[in-house]
């Protein structure tokens, strides 16, 4: 096998990975990811110990002990461009030796829990509850730059394709489920299940209008009215599919944990989002801990 360029494996003078200015031993396989890189902090202030803190650009990161576990928890910023940089990063640092920049033999499974929030799309789930992804709706284009047919959800993405019919605004939704053996470990009564649809924005992409009137007129009650085996679309943002797809593709497993702070069916947003957020930061940390996870 041949080693990785130059400019395909990219190392800082210090030999940390480019983006995330991190080494392979700043990484643990249990692996929190959040948007808000202030929210690194708001997760390892439970942590028992902290042996590293680093950041660059957007990415923080924090690594220690919670509970007898080795955790990381990552700021990616926001977006599913963002995503493509975390996750292609983290593997690298698991599964390249950076000294013959070769890809190692024996990988390293990661297990990525998002700790994010959301803005939900049917009326019936409140502010301020948790709902854990159980697949990811890409409405983004990511995954169309990866051969991600061998891990997507076949029946799922066709059934919703056929539903929204968004050819016509060249759109091609892609869709991956959640890590099953993940979601079972944080599967509780404090927890709601959906689908997430994960969109490139805030405003026009999620339906929302300020000064500009977004072009899919329907964009909520479409992918609302979708039902699949029980299963509807819950919630909006902006990681999960590409989370999803990624961790598949590279043989990590992935789960994706929403605090939900608006009802864009409602038009209510969340009056106590940090206290909800540190609930549901809380409760990832109470489960991992009582998890088989190392
Ligand atoms: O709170 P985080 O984790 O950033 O997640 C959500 O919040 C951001 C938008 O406000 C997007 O990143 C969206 O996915
Ligand atoms: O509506 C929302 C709320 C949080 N994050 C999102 O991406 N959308």
């Amino acid at each position: 096998m041949s080693s990785l360029g130059d400019s395909e494996l990219i190392l800082n003078p210090d030999g940390s990975v480019y983006h995330l200015h991190l080494l392979p031993e700043d990484i643990a396989p249990i692996i929190i990811t959040v948007g808000d890189p202030k929210r690194v902090h708001e997760v390892s202030k439970y942590f028992d110990t902290i042996e590293v803190e680093k950041s660059k650009r957007e990415f923080v990161t924090h690594t220690g002990f919670y509970s007898g576990k080795r955790i990381t928890v990552i700021s990616t910023g926001i977006g599913t461009d963002n995503i493509d940089i975390v996750f292609n990063e983290l593997d690298a640092l698991a599964n390249i030796d950076f000294k013959t920049r070769k890809v190692k033999s024996n990988k390293t499974q990661l297990n990525f829990i998002r700790v994010g929030t959301s803005g939900a799309i049917q009326p019936d789930i409140p502010v301020d509850s948790f709902l854990l992804g159980s697949s990811g709706i890409g409405l983004d284009n990511l995954m169309h730059f990866y051969n991600y047919g061998q891990v997507k959800s076949q029946e799922l993405e066709q059934a919703l394709r056929k539903h929204l019919q968004w050819e016509t605004h060249n759109l091609y939704p892609y869709v991956i489920d959640c890590d099953t053996e993940l979601k079972t470990i944080f599967t509780n009564n404090r927890i709601r299940f959906g689908i997430t649809a994960t969109n490139t924005g805030f405003y026009g992409p999620q339906g929302r209008s300020l000064r500009l009137i977004p072009k899919v007129d329907d964009f909520h009650d479409k992918l609302a009215s979708f039902q699949h085996k029980n299963e509807r679309v819950t919630n909006l943002e902006m990681e999960t599919a590409a989370m999803y797809g990624l961790a598949k593709l590279l043989g990590h497993r992935a789960i994706s944990l929403n605090a939900i702070l608006a009802n864009r069916a409602t038009g209510e947003f969340s009056k106590e989002g940090d206290k909800t957020i540190d609930a549901l930061i809380q409760f990832t940390l109470e489960s991992i801990a009582n998890s088989s996870l190392v």
